[in-house]
């Protein structure tokens, strides 16, 4: 089912009801085949392109990523009022400009997407006359999109382990959502520019889209496969696996290094769909992924732990984090 484009596995969820994830509809053979294409792509490289017609409708990506749309009005207004949404504490849940990233993108987190006060708090500050309503409708609507198709993938890796219903069950309550939106300047030439350095997501899942300009490039085959630049469909989006299902799988899934790279004279407007456990949640692999032949590999720990190590000037330079954090005992040391 899993076409090696040149790149990476297309994942064709036709015949998936994205709302399946939470009722029936999951005892199909159509289920279980895409069910197992998306394991098979997890566990080999870590991302996918999942193929989904029809998810987001024509007028709602217009009005997220095109011409006039949430992403270029975020981005359009003036740095002293994006600077506003600057979070001092904890500067990557919040607005970032380039100058703070000397790289040439800005990008914007907005945390617990979908909680009443997320975006309306953020349009607020942006637009405090009337708090921009369409802006919040828009990014609200493709936001819950994204996250249903990031609750189906969740469920399917879950259920390929042999997880039970229960467990299931918890790790759907244990997740949270963090919505990524990114500017990144054309550089005017068609030559690639690095915008995004070489990283890996901390997340469960990054469900990933864009006005049309590729330039996510992922390391394949677990870092032994090359880089592949795939380029995204109509109806297709990006899957990528971060830190905290690796360790759900224990290790069965793998985190890819990704990055980002622009040419042309476009700016490139990228809208990434984190799905995160919540703060206070402890991480562990699921017991179906555990046995004698195959004990856990990492210790629990607390997710806020983690986010505190991944964003430590200390560890900055490390490209396998999760590495990184292991290695460490109990106490940090
Ligand atoms: O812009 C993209 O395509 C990818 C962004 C990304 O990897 C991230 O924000 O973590
Ligand atoms: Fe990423």
């Amino acid at each position: 089912m899993a076409n090696m484009d040149g790149t990476i596995p297309r994942i064709d969820f036709a015949g998936i009801d994205p709302a399946a994830a939470a009722g029936p509809g999951r005892d199909s053979a159509r289920w279980a085949a895409v069910r197992a294409a998306v394991m098979e792509a997890l566990c080999e490289h870590g991302v996918f392109e999942a193929v989904m017609d029809g998810l987001i409708a024509p007028e709602l990506s217009a009005a997220m990523l095109g011409p006039g749309g949430a992403a270029e009005s975020f981005f359009s207004l003036p740095p002293s009022t994006k600077a506003l949404y600057t979070n001092m504490e904890k500067p990557y849940l919040g607005y970032l400009s380039s100058s703070f990233l000397t790289l040439p993108y800005e990008t914007l987190c907005v945390k617990d997407t979908l909680f009443p006060d997320g975006v309306p708090a953020l349009a607020s500050l942006m637009w405090p006359d009337a708090g921009n309503p369409s802006f919040c409708e828009t990014v609200q609507a493709y936001t819950e999109k994204l996250s249903a198709l990031a609750t189906v993938v969740l469920r399917m890796v879950l259920e390929s382990l042999g997880a039970t219903a229960e467990c299931i069950e918890e790790q759907a309550r244990a997740t949270s959502l963090a919505l990524r939106l990114s500017g990144y300047e054309a550089p005017g030439t068609a030559e690639g520019r690095l915008g995004l350095f070489t990283h890996r997501d901390k997340s469960f899942l990054s469900v990933l889209t864009h006005n049309g300009l590729d330039g996510l490039e992922v390391e394949l085959g677990r870092g032994e496969g090359g880089w592949a630049r795939p380029t995204l469909s109509p109806g297709g989006f990006h899957v990528l696996a971060g830190d905290m299902l690796q360790v759900l799988t224990n290790d069965r899934v793998f985190s890819p290094l990704h990055r980002v790279v622009v040419a042309g004279d476009k700016t490139r407007y990228a809208f990434v769909l984190f799905s995160n456990p919540g703060d206070d949640v402890v991480v562990r692999a699921v017991d179906a992924a555990v046995d004698a032949q195959r004990p856990a590999a990492y210790r629990p720990f607390q997710y806020s732990e983690y986010v505190g190590f991944f964003f430590s000037k200390e560890h900055n330079d490390k490209l396998n984090k999760l590495e990184a954090f292991t290695a460490l005992g109990i106490d940090g040391t």
